[in-house]
């Protein structure tokens, strides 16, 4: 059978690396990825909105979630939960399209053995120096949480091995175009297996 479910395709790398800022610009030009909407208990920054940024939740509905099976994958970070809501991903690769996730590394380690034919990117700083500066710049952490993110940072780096891809965020256009190019680069791959298939079902008809 020629597959013709969507791709999964998982954005991750440490925090403060660009991932949102890489997502949202993203998706402000390719509009056939669908993009699944995390689920978070913790508490919405400022300009954030409920359902468009994440599903805020207390802890207590998100531990239900987990109790009935409803996530593919879910972490504790810093303190929250963070985790990808079942249904919608399922339902949307059936039909076909292309799901696109940006989470954390341990995240994208439990997707990885429930969707092995997932892409995986990671994306890394070009420095830690850089990404250090990030993350103070952003200026959404107090400075324990700073230390915090960058000693997970250091440990999530060494997963760089266990992805598809490495794109290094120097530039957000940049990095932009590279997975976007990787995108492209998979539906190829796809359409070139699907032809070798055909191929090798007429050659069997004669
Ligand atoms: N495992 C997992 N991680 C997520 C999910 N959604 C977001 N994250 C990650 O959780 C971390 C913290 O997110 P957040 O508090 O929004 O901070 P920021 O992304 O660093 O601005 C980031 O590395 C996110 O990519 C999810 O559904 N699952
Ligand atoms: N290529 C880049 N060059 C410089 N600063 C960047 C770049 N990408 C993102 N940033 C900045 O770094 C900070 C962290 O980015 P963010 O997207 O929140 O990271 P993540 O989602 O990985 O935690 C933000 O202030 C963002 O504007």
């Amino acid at each position: 059978m020629i597959d013709k479910k969507g791709i999964l395709f998982i954005l991750s790398g440490p925090s403060g690396v660009g991932k949102g800022t890489v997502r949202k610009s993203l998706f402000e030009k390719d509009t056939d990825l669908k993009y699944s909407i995390s689920m978070t208990t913790r508490p919405p920054r400022e300009g954030e909105v409920d359902g468009v940024d994440y599903f805020f939740k207390t802890k207590e509905d998100f531990e239900q979630m987990i109790a009935d099976k409803g996530m593919i994958e879910y972490a504790q970070y810093v303190g929250n939960y963070y985790g990808t809501p079942k249904a919608y991903v399922e339902e949307q690769l059936e039909a076909g399209n292309d799901v696109f996730l940006e989470i954390e590394v341990q995240g994208a380690l439990q997707v990885k053995e429930n969707f092995p034919e997932g892409v995986f990117v990671f994306l890394i700083p070009p420095s830690l120096e850089d990404l250090k500066n990030r993350i103070i710049n952003r200026g959404t952490e107090t400075e324990d949480l700073v230390h915090s993110r960058l000693q997970a940072a250091k440990e999530e780096i060494e997963m760089m091995d266990y992805y598809d891809y490495v794109v290094v965020n120097d530039q957000v256009d940049r990095a932009v175009q590279t997975v976007q190019s990787i995108v492209k680069s998979e539906h190829c791959k796809r359409e070139r297996v699907a032809f070798e298939y055909k191929k090798a079902l007429e050659r069997d008809e004669k």
